[in-house]
This record gives structure tokens, C-alpha cells and sequence, in this order.
């Protein structure tokens, strides 16, 4: 079984105000609320995939009961811890460009964290479990680290996105695969990364390193993935740009997808970015339908 694990969801909060005139009152054209969080997306289109999965994670508030209910609607698998705290809510404006404040943390207890780190012991080798976004203040940096540690002992396949300093801690631990976007990768390697040239270095030292698998985002600029053997470099079909918030999301659901599949690896990262630009090219998360018409204006070489 494939488990999503996300630690802050948000429920997002989409508004389209054409121009803003900062320091007034502005009005919008239209706004949208939706279940969101990085795991939470990864399921939500792993789901309209037909691929099974469960999202775990903490929910609270009025904020929690929203996500909970649409994540009913669509046919998303759940199994929530439920905290005392309203889970927090993100402002994604859209403008002239796309503007993000994501809202702060709710505070988790020690025993609600219990709960969650029960329910991945309990996993085995044939689980899959996406890591994904960020971790709450009230929790550790290293927790991703201490999961990754005790399920790669089980052997489970760990899928982790993440920024920043949890993301640091839990490379040590060696995931089977990481998708940071080319700032976070700048971050984490503590060097400019401007092109996808630029990355190819930093990524074989992290596969060097352990990682099996290590995919890097360009937005609309393409994609890199590296392994073991092979070097891929993806040029990212062009299209409308309607919604880029959960893209980085969709690839991920996207190469898990093929992964639980058996498919190359090459066809693996062809469906993650047909996935994450069927995202970015419509209002809402990426159908299987626009993926795979996307999939032909795809293109994978190898270097
Ligand atoms: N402007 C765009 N045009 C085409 N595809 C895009 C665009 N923006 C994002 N994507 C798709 O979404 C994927 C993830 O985007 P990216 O912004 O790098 O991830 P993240 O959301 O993690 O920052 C890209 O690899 C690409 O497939
Ligand atoms: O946990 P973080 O890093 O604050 O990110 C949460 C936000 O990222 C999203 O999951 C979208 O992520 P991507 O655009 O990277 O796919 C939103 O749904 C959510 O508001």
C-alpha cells in the first residue's frame, strides 16, 4: 500500500484578484478553497489515478473537518490523527504572478506524534511512504530523519519532499527518493543552481551518497532525474500556465505511480512531469486524461 504522510496540511485558500494595489482594499474576482498539504496533493492524484493509497497526518478544527469532507467526496483514503488545534490555512494569490503566505503551524502533543510514528511501524517492505512538506514548529527538525531511519530498517521505500533543515537531517538517512526543486537543491548543497547542467554534479553526489533516486524540478524550464545508471534530463510540455500550487505534488504522485507499476524508470519520470504540468495547465490537480495527453509532448533523453 502506498501511505502519504503530512505533517502540516493546509486547507488552501485560492484567490484571484487581477491587480493588487498593496496598502488597499482590494477585491477578488473569484476565490476557491481546497484540501491541501504536499502529501495530502500526492493522494489526492495518486487517487484520480485509481492508484490505492491512504493519507495520513494531523487534522484539527474547522479547517481539519473541510479537508476531512472533500477528501470524503473525492474518494481519498484516510487515516487521520485528529489534534486539538485548527489546522492552518494557506493564501495562494493569484495575480499578475502567484503570491503564497502559508499560514503557521498548529502545535502537535507528544502523544498525538506518538499515534502517527505508531502507525508507520507498523509498515513492511511492500509499503511505499511519501514523506512530503513541511515539518510543524512545534515538532523536530529531525523527525523526518528518525522515520526514515526506522522504515528503511523495515524495508520500506521512502519518497521524501521537503526543504530546509529537515530535509538536510533526513538525507542521511537515505530515502529511496527525493524531488527538491532547483532553490531547494540550491539550499541543501549550499550552491547556485541556475540550469539544469548546473544540477547534474550535485545530483550524482547525492546518489553517490545513497539516494536511489533523485529528481529535480525546473517549473516550465524542464527536469533532471538521476539513479545509479542513468542520467535524464525532461523538457516540460508548453502550455497555458493556469495554477503552478501543487505541481511539484503531482510529479511526485506521478512517479509513484509507474514506480508501484513496474515501469522503466524513463517512463516513470515521463508520466511525473506530463503529471506535473497537467497540474500547472488547469485550475485544479492534474486528471488522468490531460497527463497522458501530455505525455507524447513530453520529452526524455538521456545524457
Ligand atoms: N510553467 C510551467 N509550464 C509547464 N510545466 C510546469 C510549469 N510549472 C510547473 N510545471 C510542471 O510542474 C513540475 C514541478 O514544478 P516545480 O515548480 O519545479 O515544482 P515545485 O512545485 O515543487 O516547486 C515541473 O517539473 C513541470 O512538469
Ligand atoms: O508544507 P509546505 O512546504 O508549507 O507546503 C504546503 C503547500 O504546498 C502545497 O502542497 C503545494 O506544493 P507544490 O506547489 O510544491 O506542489 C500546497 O497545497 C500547500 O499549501
Amino acid at each position: 500500500m502506498i501511505y502519504t504522510v503530512t505533517l502540516n496540511p493546509a486547507l488552501d485558500y485560492f484567490v484571484a484578484a487581477p491587480s493588487i494595489q498593496v496598502g488597499s482594499l482590494n477585491r477578488a474576482t473569484s476565490d476557491q478553497k481546497e484540501p491541501g498539504g504536499k502529501g495530502i496533493n500526492v493522494s489526492t492524484v495518486l487517487t484520480s489515478l485509481q492508484a490505492s493509497n491512504v493519507a495520513l497526518g494531523f487534522i484539527g478544527g474547522f479547517t481539519g473537518e473541510f479537508i476531512q469532507s472533500s477528501l470524503k467526496q473525492r474518494g481519498v483514503r484516510t487515516d487521520f490523527i485528529r489534534i486539538k488545534e485548527d489546522t492552518r490555512l494557506n493564501v495562494k494569490v493569484k495575480s499578475e504572478v502567484e503570491t503564497e503566505i502559508n499560514g503557521v503551524s498548529p502545535t502537535i502533543t507528544i502523544s498525538e506524534l506518538n499515534q502517527l510514528t505508531g502507525q508507520l511501524t507498523q509498515l513492511n517492505k511492500q509499503d511505499i511512504v511519501v514523506l512530503s512538506g513541511s515539518v510543524p514548529s512545534a515538532l523536530e527538525p529531525e523527525i523526518y530523519q528518525k522515520w526514515i531511519a526506522t522504515l528503511r530498517k523495515r524495508e520500506v521505500n521512502v519518497f521524501l519532499d521537503t526543504s530546509g533543515l529537515p530535509l538536510t537531517y533526513a538525507i542521511q538517512e537515505k530515502p529511496t527518493f527525493i524531488k527538491p526543486n532547483h532553490h531547494e537543491l540550491s539550499e541543501l548543497v549550499g550552491q547556485e543552481i541556475h540550469s539544469i547542467e548546473d544540477a547534474i554534479a550535485p545530483a550524482k553526489q547525492l546518489v553517490e551518497q545513497g539516494i536511489q533516486y533523485v529528481m529535480v524540478t525546473f517549473a516550465g524550464d524542464g527536469a533532471l532525474f538521476v539513479s545509479e545508471n542513468v542520467t535524464l534530463l525532461a523538457t516540460a510540455p508548453t502550455g497555458q500556465l493556469i495554477n503552478s500550487i501543487g505541481a511539484g505534488d503531482s510529479t511526485v504522485a506521478g512517479f509513484i505511480y509507474g514506480y508501484q507499476k513496474n515501469w522503466s524508470l524513463h517512463d516513470c519520470f515521463q508520466f511525473a512531469i506530463a503529471a506535473g504540468s497537467a497540474t500547472a495547465f488547469s485550475a485544479n490537480l492534474a486528471q488522468k486524461q490531460d497527463i497522458e495527453s501530455l505525455l507524447e509532448k513530453t520529452y526524455i533523453r538521456q545524457v
